[in-house]
């Protein structure tokens, strides 16, 4: 019998665990009990390859990851950006794909011109701030939300907002548009820097069967 230990998987709760688990059963890797929708358990296990699973918040997935409790994690790129963990950022999954966006109505475009002081709304403060203050070398004020972050110009919270662009049907149904793009995000496979020389072995073979699927799907 091998003594092998579990190695653990952080996976975000929401839009990407579902694309993730498909992947993973793609290479051979089922965790049937997960796909029960009204279980209240945390923690899936499979045996066979002595994985566990768990599902957290999307935003503390690399917190899991940086110390240790998982010693994997797949999360979108927005999440790492924001949240600025100690982890390695393995691989991008190609599913989960959006834009990070400044965004507002057609008017803000004058104040970014011109560099003006302008209030920004966002979930993700740190990008904005990364954005607005290293990369543009514009001050602003970031003001953070928690969630419909488009009500910031529309009720005059703020002039523009840093969000997730995807088919951009949130937007136009609000009047808004895309201003500057900030990145293109994508779901990641990120490692504890531990596990990753502990496992080498594991997880170089998972992420190396994980790159041949994505060609194959490519
Ligand atoms: N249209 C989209 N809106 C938001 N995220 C998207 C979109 N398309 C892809 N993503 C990616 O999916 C990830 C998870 O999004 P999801 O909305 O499920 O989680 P969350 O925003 O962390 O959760 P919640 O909305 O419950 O606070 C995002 O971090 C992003 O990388
Ligand atoms: O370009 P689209 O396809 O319209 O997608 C983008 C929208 O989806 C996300 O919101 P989400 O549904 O996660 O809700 P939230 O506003 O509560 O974060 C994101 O924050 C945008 O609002």
């Amino acid at each position: 019998m091998s003594e092998e230990r579990y190695l653990t998987f952080a996976l975000g709760k929401g839009r990407l665990a579902k694309k993730t688990l498909e992947l993973f059963e793609q290479i051979g890797i089922t965790c049937e009990e997960m796909k029960d929708k009204d279980t209240r358990k945390l923690i899936f296990v499979n045996e066979e390859y002595k994985l566990r699973f768990f599902l957290a918040k999307g935003p503390d997935v690399p917190t899991y990851v940086e110390y240790g409790a998982a010693d994997i994690g797949v999360v979108g790129k927005d999440t790492i950006l924001e949240e600025n963990r100690n982890v390695y950022e393995v691989l991008d999954l190609g599913f989960g794909k959006c834009r990070m966006c400044v965004c507002g109505p057609a008017s803000a475009r004058e104040l970014l011109k011109h560099h003006e002081r302008i209030r920004v709304a966002s979930k993700y403060p740190n990008i904005a701030r990364e954005y607005f203050y290293n990369k543009k070398h514009q001050t602003v004020d970031i003001i953070k939300l928690n969630g419909s972050v488009e009500l910031g110009p529309l009720v005059e919270l703020s002039d523009v907002i840093v969000d997730i662009v995807e088919t951009g049907s949130t937007l136009r149904e609000n009047g808004l548009e895309v201003l500057e793009e900030v990145c293109p995000l994508s779901a990641r496979m990120i490692v504890n820097p531990v596990s990753m020389q502990m496992e080498a072995d594991r997880i170089r073979k998972l992420v190396g069967a994980i790159r041949e699927q994505l060609k194959i799907q490519a």
